[in-house]
């Protein structure tokens, strides 16, 4: 049975989103995977457009033209300039796109980037896509997981969007736990991995030199590895962070679980901006994104680098293949 397209959400629609659903058309039309974009029709330029009225219209239109749930926003759009008069629009993307996924008439669900204080200012009181999309779409008992994977690098950050001392003081054996053991199911599920390996950061240099140089490796994150151990995970750890992500390290684990947003995402990015993806583990549905934010830097230049929201939309229609050719 061919899949269903995939649903992609407008995003901040002051920044790349539009552009990039563009030129991620125009490089997937002949191959796929298809999509709808659940957006502002009028925001689309240099490439054909076709309004649908259901996303099962969209698989026949793709190969022509950019298919679009039309859904017009009540504020006029400046490059670069978030409205936050414009934020439900946003926020309604998204939940339109998990309901069409919940009730299987996507595939997936792809979002681009939004730009999270906008939102904030107009009220949303998540810190970002993958709190919100656990909400919607959560699996009960398990938290919502975001994984960044590139080809050759795959991490996991245990606490997210929050001042670095409050995700420190966050920390504890049984939040690195859950995390990991999301993060093992999923590499199983999603990435046909039997047996994954996890690799766990340490928080302090050297992973804390046996705890001259701080104590929570000894007392937070070692104690997780143990119990990961203990369940049958292939875990190692707390590692010293500045080694872990090597070309002689990283092909040792098909995870790094790191502990807190920029020690995961520094060497993704650094290492693959344009392919990385940004994957939530642990829901019902599928969701990736691009890697990357809104760029209001370069908004409305004919600039953005469309490669990652390419590699996001490929990603989802892989593991919703795996899903449906697993269950
Ligand atoms: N999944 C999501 O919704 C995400 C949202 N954000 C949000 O995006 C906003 C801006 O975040 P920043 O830290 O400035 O990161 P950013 O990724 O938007 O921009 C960082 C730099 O990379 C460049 N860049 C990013 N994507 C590019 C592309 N596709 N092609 C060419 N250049 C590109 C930008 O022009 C900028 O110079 C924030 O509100 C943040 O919360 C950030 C990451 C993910
Ligand atoms: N820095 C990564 C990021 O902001 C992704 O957040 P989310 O909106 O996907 O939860």
């Amino acid at each position: 049975m061919p899949l269903p397209p995939l649903a992609l959400t407008m995003g901040e629609p002051a920044g790349i989103g539009a552009e990039i659903a563009a030129g991620a058309w125009a490089a997937l039309r002949a191959t796929g995977p298809a999509f709808v974009l659940l957006g502002d029709a009028t925001r689309i330029a240099a490439v054909p457009v076709a309004r649908v009225t259901a996303p099962e219209d969209a698989a026949a239109a793709f190969p022509a033209a950019l298919p679009v749930l039309h859904r017009p926003l009540p504020a006029p759009v400046t490059p670069g300039r978030p409205d936050p008069a414009n934020a439900p629009a946003v926020i309604a993307a998204i939940e339109e796109a998990v309901a069409l996924a919940k009730a299987g008439r996507v595939a997936g669900v792809v979002t681009n980037p939004i730009q999270k204080a906008t939102l904030y200012a107009a009220g949303f009181r998540h810190p970002g896509h993958t709190e919100y999309l656990g909400a919607l779409a959560g699996t009960p008992g398990r938290p919502p997981v975001m994984m960044l994977a590139c080809p050759e690098l795959r991490v996991v950050p245990v606490t997210g969007h929050e001042p670095l001392a409050r995700a420190i003081a966050r920390l504890t054996p049984a939040l690195i736990v859950a995390h990991a053991l999301v993060t093992a199911e999923a590499l199983r599920r999603d990435f046909g991995i039997a047996a994954p390996r996890l690799a766990v950061a340490g928080l302090n240099p050297h992973a804390g030199e046996d705890g001259t140089l701080g104590t929570e490796d000894r007392d937070i994150v070692a104690p997780a590895v143990a119990e990961l151990r203990a369940r049958g995970i292939e875990a190692r750890g707390p590692l010293p962070p500045d080694t872990m992500f090597t070309p002689l390290a990283r092909p040792t684990y098909d995870a790094a679980i790191c502990l807190y947003h920029d020690q995961a995402l520094i060497p993704i990015k650094t290492l693959d901006m344009a392919g990385g993806v940004n994957v939530t583990l642990g829901l019902s549905i599928v969701r990736t994104s691009p890697d990357h934010g809104t760029a209001l830097d370069i908004a409305g230049q004919g600039r953005a680098d469309p490669s990652s929201l390419i590699a996001a939309l490929r990603m989802a229609a892989a593991i919703a293949r795996h899903r449906s050719l697993s269950s």
